[in-house]
């Protein structure tokens, strides 16, 4: 996998994209053989498909036979010296309608079961690439940005799209007439056919320079939109930074550079395309040239007749279509190859938090936690946690807190299960979270983050996220145990409020308070808790502090703890510093024994009254 770093040009070399790898991929024939899997259901419908495709092809093929037929038989008999024969002129052209129309329905039906199938097919791989990444673990997002993983379920699987729907139809199509022309002509005569080839090699050996060049122009056009859409999508994301710094201006002289030199790209790929078209032109009348030269030796010298020149003349037509789209489609198959290398890298990657095969439901749980000496490292030699022992009873509240960096989030991740410990266990009601499925686990762990995550949706719709069969009564009484209730009932619509995706019309408090009411509903035994940072309004964190307590109740939980009150009111305190439990005891506890935790307390005071 070849990814490198590009940035535009150095005056702006603040912005730096990685470029997807390689847009072209060489031809591989085992991945040809994974993306056909995806046909396999589809074989019954397919075959009618084919069917139709060959007599297509069979009858476009049979029609400048029946032009030779009709001119040597009918029109002109005996080399222009009999009279023509009309019934036999009409016999010909009646079986002529009825191949039009037989090539006609097939066509059509060709075209749309191509469609469908490929349509079905696509989705298949979408929703086959979707069910995979959603399994896919922490470790392996770490190592991503969303928008690398977002092109490959969006564009990679489009890039896909004509191969299935027309190309692998369409190639079996145009290989089928070409190889039917071939043998007409050489059979048909053999000097003839041979002569009017003669300009394949040379028309190959053009086109073949050509191709590359186009190949590479197209290449370099969308590896220039590619980072179009990573800079727009940074600047959409990061808009409110870029105005509050006031940097606006030189973010637009980056975009005017990449646009530019796409537009530039993109000019110099089209005007390559352009002289493909008159060299298959040229070649085409110099093959033409050569059967009216050729041809009229050959009717001089009696070995053919009239009719098979203009037969051949139509058959000639027929010849260089297919040569044309099958170079098309050789390109087409390249960028597939390399699209379905990314989707098929993200299917083969297994979550590393796995399974057992021998992993059993967790049943209901009580609530007893423990961390059994935890060595935990993100990345290899580097320990995030170290000899990490924790022994929480069924119900009681654990405030984490520490410097910024110093493990609390490690330790919550390890208990969802979201990463698994190098070392040691972590053991709910005695079972190693290991030894039990993960949807029976997160089940009964509930998590409220600090960034609340809001869908596109009404707010009735955002709390039911927690338990997807609750009534409508239910939500409303986990609102209002939240005190959420009143200022859901002052919105516009109420619970039929629609809040925009991430909820940024709802305010800090707001959001937090809706995903109270969202875990409350979900009725989880063990609670993970991260405060929000922000300082919100005293009446706000009055119904905050309200709401916390009865979320808590009878609950085992977890909390990262910012909020004086919160740790104040906790069963227990953790400290930790630098991936150790430094500390741990209550706040009275904790404070005469005037050690880091004091620390923490004081700087908090003497911030809070500077
Ligand atoms: N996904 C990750 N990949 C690599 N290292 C990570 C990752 N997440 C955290 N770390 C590192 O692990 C250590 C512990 O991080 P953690 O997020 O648990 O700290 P924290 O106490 O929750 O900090 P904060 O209060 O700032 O949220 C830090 O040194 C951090 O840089």
């Amino acid at each position: 996998m070849s990814a490198k770093k590009s940035n535009v040009n150095d005056k702006n070399a603040r912005f730096i994209y990685k470029d997807d790898d390689a847009i072209e991929k060489p031809f591989n024939w085992a991945q040809v053989r994974r993306l056909l899997i995806y046909m396999s259901p589809y074989k019954k419908e397919l075959t009618p498909v084919i069917i139709m495709m060959i007599l297509g092809t069979l009858t476009r093929l049979g029609i400048p036979a029946l032009v030779i037929l009709a001119i040597d038989q009918a029109i002109a008999p005996d080399n222009g010296n009999g009279p023509t024969s009309f019934p036999k002129l009409y016999l010909i052209a009646a079986i002529m309608l009825v191949l039009f129309i037989v090539q006609w329905a097939s066509n059509t039906y060709r075209i749309k079961y191509t469609n469908i199938i490929g349509q079905k097919v696509i989705y298949d791989l979408r929703h086959h690439l979707f069910q995979h990444i959603q399994k896919l673990s922490f470790r392996f997002y770490d190592k991503r940005p969303a928008g690398s993983v977002l092109v490959r379920v969006t564009n990679d699987v489009n890039a896909l799209q004509d191969l299935f729907t027309n190309g692998v139809v369409n190639l079996l199509m145009d290989c089928v007439q070409l190889v039917g022309i071939v043998v007409i002509l050489l059979v048909w005569n053999f000097k003839l056919g041979l002569a009017i080839m003669i300009t394949v090699p040379l028309m190959f050996i053009v086109s073949t320079a050509l191709r590359k060049r186009i190949r590479f122009a197209w290449q370099t056009v969308r590896m220039k939109q590619s980072r179009i859409n990573a800079h727009l999508n940074e600047s959409i994301q990061g808009m409110k930074i870029t105005q509050a710094y006031v940097q606006e201006k030189d973010n637009m002289s980056f975009f005017e550079n990449m646009n530019e030199d796409n537009l530039k790209s993109w000019n110099k790929a089209s005007a390559l395309n352009q002289m493909f078209g008159p060299i298959i032109e040229v070649t085409s009348a110099i093959g033409t040239l050569i059967l009216f030269w050729y041809g009229a030796h050959l009717i001089q010298s009696n070995e053919i007749t009239i009719g098979v020149l203009v037969g051949f003349a139509n058959y000639i037509g027929n010849f260089w279509d297919p040569i044309n789209r099958l170079g098309q489609m050789y390109n087409q198959l390249l960028i597939a190859m390399a699209s379905s290398e990314r989707i098929f890298e993200f299917i083969d990657e297994e979550p590393t938090v796995g399974e057992q095969g021998s992993a059993k439901p967790l049943l209901s749980i009580r609530g007893d936690v423990k961390f059994d000496n935890i060595l935990f490292e993100y990345e290899k030699g580097r320990p995030a946690l170290k000899g990490i022992s924790l022994d929480v009873k069924a119900g009681q509240s654990i405030a984490l807190v520490g410097h910024t960096g110093s493990g609390k989030s490690t330790i919550i991740n390890l208990l969802c299960r979201f990463y698994d410990p190098v070392e040691g266990r972590v053991l709910i009601d005695g079972k190693d979270i290991r030894d039990v499925t993960i949807d029976s686990l997160r089940s009964q762990v509930g998590i409220v983050l600090q960034d609340t995550f809001i869908f596109a949706g009404t707010i009735r719709d955002n709390i039911r996220y927690g338990r997807l069969d609750a009534t409508d009564s239910e939500i409303v009484e986990a609102a209002k145990a939240v005190h959420a209730h009143d200022f859901i009932m002052s919105l516009p619509d109420g619970y039929d409020t629609e809040v925009e995706e991430r909820g940024n019309v709802l305010s800090m408090g707001q959001r937090q308070l809706l995903s109270f009411a969202r875990a409350l509903l979900s009725d989880p035994r063990v609670l993970i808790l991260d405060e929000a940072t922000a300082s919100i309004d005293t009446e706000t964190e009055l119904h905050i502090q309200e709401a916390l307590k009865t979320l808590l109740a009878g609950r085992t939980s977890f909390m990262i703890a910012h909020r004086l009150s919160t740790i104040r009111n906790a069963d227990e305190i953790v400290v930790l510093d630098h991936g150790r439990i430094v500390e741990q005891g209550t706040h009275d506890q904790l404070i005469a024994r005037g050690g880091v935790y004091n620390g923490l307390i004081e700087a908090q005071y003497r911030f809070l009254s500077a």
